[in-house]
């Protein structure tokens, strides 16, 4: 093992942990290059992929002791460096120049050094598949690590799920199964998940917490989803079933706070294992604490050779010591669909969208070249070498207003600037009415959220996603004014 890794016992990495409240900072740094949150709770021997039909479990090696010599003859024979057993059977998280750091979105990545930009990716975070939840999307489905003893009844209750579409109830399951087998990884990374109460999952709302979305569908969607996981809890956790099932959710919301886990912090990638390859929905430590950007630093990438998932710095990144590392979660995504998987929203979303009702149009390449926005349509970027130093006015929201806006544009016609502002005012009239039917406005619930530091999360995350919308609504009519003043020169 190289000398500047940093060994530690599990129980001692970390100075405090999350159950215990209070956002305050927690510095996992370590001295010289490189950091190992050192896994002594994986003293399991890492096994085959499991398949529905497992065979008995072979004899386990004991870890770290080399075996007995028994016979007389091999005693002449060196024994193995021990390294050789560890590194077989324990590998561990590796981190290069980064620190994990509690913030206004809980936990989040941030630079702990500068880094030049580079031609070539570069990594910050190794995590073998030893440390990983994982179940296959598609049958024959498979499960990694193997914790489940065969015959256990939580193996029946995912396999009685749709592998397909209910990927976030059987990773529930086997978050659960995890926290409760001792000696698990998961029972102490278990520490650092957010409890329910720091949960931003819409799950775990209130129906109260869900009329203040302002969002007739989306909070029906979540009662529909929140019904899911409950009527899956109670015909799994019946009072008949046996205490080893029960024991790990007692009550629906322990159950629901599983779910909400997976579907926030779950990542979805292809495995490739010897020649077969599988979608595989995965919990992934520590690369599960980068917070979402639409325009991240970071990405993820498997690495098949050694089952390892890299987390990687883009190519020509400039990053700055302190900077957050993001990756992107789902693109081309409103924020009704982040709201629903991970509880959280954007005003600055370039690809939200705004319903229109009418036929008013303006014209596309000048509403374009006004904000120096270039690129095509699934690609739009704000071309900052054409703007004058200091404009910040161009962001996410402009991209998605660029998007949603109704434009025309028919080869070199021109349009006429009087047309343009009519339809401008249009346009505008049309974003007031619907500011406007909303019950509050976007400065109340400003203050609705500055009044209450204190409350619920999910609360807080439902204001706040009605005054992102706001907030977005806002930005399209500043942005037709800037236009249509524009325009005529
Ligand atoms: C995969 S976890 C990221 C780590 C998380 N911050 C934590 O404390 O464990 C996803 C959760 O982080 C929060 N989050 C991530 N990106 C965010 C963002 N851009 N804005 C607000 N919250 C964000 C949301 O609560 C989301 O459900």
């Amino acid at each position: 093992m190289a000398s500047s890794v940093l060994q530690q016992p599990a129980h001692c990495f970390i100075s405090s942990h999350r159950l215990s409240k209070g956002y305050g900072y927690r510095d996992w740094t370590a001295a010289g290059p490189s950091i190992i949150y050192r896994n002594t709770a994986i003293n399991q021997r890492i096994r085959p992929i499991r398949v529905t039909s497992a065979v008995e479990d072979p004899p386990q090696f004991s870890l770290f002791q080399p075996p007995l010599q028994l016979e007389e003859t091999t005693s002449k024979l060196e024994p193995a460096d021990p390294d050789f057993y560890k590194i077989g059977y324990v590998r561990s998280v590796r981190a290069y120049g980064i620190e994990f750091k509690e913030g206004p979105d809980g936990y989040g990545v941030y630079a702990s050094k500068d880094v030049e930009p580079l031609r070539r990716a570069r990594v910050i975070m190794e995590i073998p598949l030893e440390l990983m939840l994982t179940i296959s999307q598609k049958l024959p489905w498979m499960f990694f690590p193997d914790i489940i003893p065969v015959g256990h009844p939580i193996f029946d209750i995912i396999n009685s799920t749709n592998p397909e579409t209910d990927w976030d109830l059987r990773l529930a399951c086997l978050l659960l199964f995890a926290f409760d087998r001792e000696d698990n990884f998961w029972q102490l990374y278990g520490d650092f998940l957010p409890s329910a109460d720091e949960c931003t999952s819409l799950l775990l709302a209130t129906e109260e917490d869900l009329l203040e979305l302002q969002d007739h569908n989306l909070a029906t969607t979540m009662i529909e989803q929140q019904s899911r996981a409950l009527e899956f809890w109670e015909k799994n956790w019946h009072s008949a079933v046996p205490l080893k099932i029960k024991r790990l959710a007692h009550d629906p919301e322990r159950f629901i706070w599983a779910v909400s886990m997976a579907q926030s912090r779950c990542i979805n990638l292809q495995l490739r294992i010897g020649a077969l390859v599988q979608d595989a929905n995965m919990f992934i430590p520590y690369a599960d604490m980068l917070n979402h950007s639409f325009q991240p630093n970071c990405f993820f990438h498997w690495r098949f050779k050694d089952r390892m998932l890299e987390v990687m710095i883009n190519a020509g990144q400039q990053i700055k010591k302190g900077d957050e590392m993001t990756v992107n979660y789902m693109s081309r995504q409103k924020n009704d669909m982040f709201m629903q998987r991970y509880g959280f929203s954007s005003s600055v979303n370039p690809w939200d969208v705004i319903q229109f009702s009418g036929s008013t149009r303006i014209h596309l390449d000048s509403f374009l070249s006004v904000f120096n926005i270039s690129g095509l349509p699934g690609e739009y970027y704000h071309n900052s070498w054409l703007s004058n130093e200091g404009d910040s006015f161009v962001d996410g929201a402009v991209i998605a207003a660029v998007r949603t806006l109704p434009t025309w544009s028919d080869g070199d016609v021109p349009p006429i600037p009087s047309t343009e502002r009519k339809a401008v005012k249009e346009l505008q009239e049309e974003c007031r009415q619907m500011l406007a039917e909303f019950p509050t406005t976007s400065e109340q619930d400003q203050q609705i959220l500055d009044s209450m530091p204190q409350s619920r999360r999910t609360l807080e995350t439902a204001i706040k996603y009605r005054l992102h919308r706001k907030l977005f609504i806002k930005k399209v009519i500043q942005a037709l004014d800037i236009y249509q003043d524009r325009i005529l020169f």
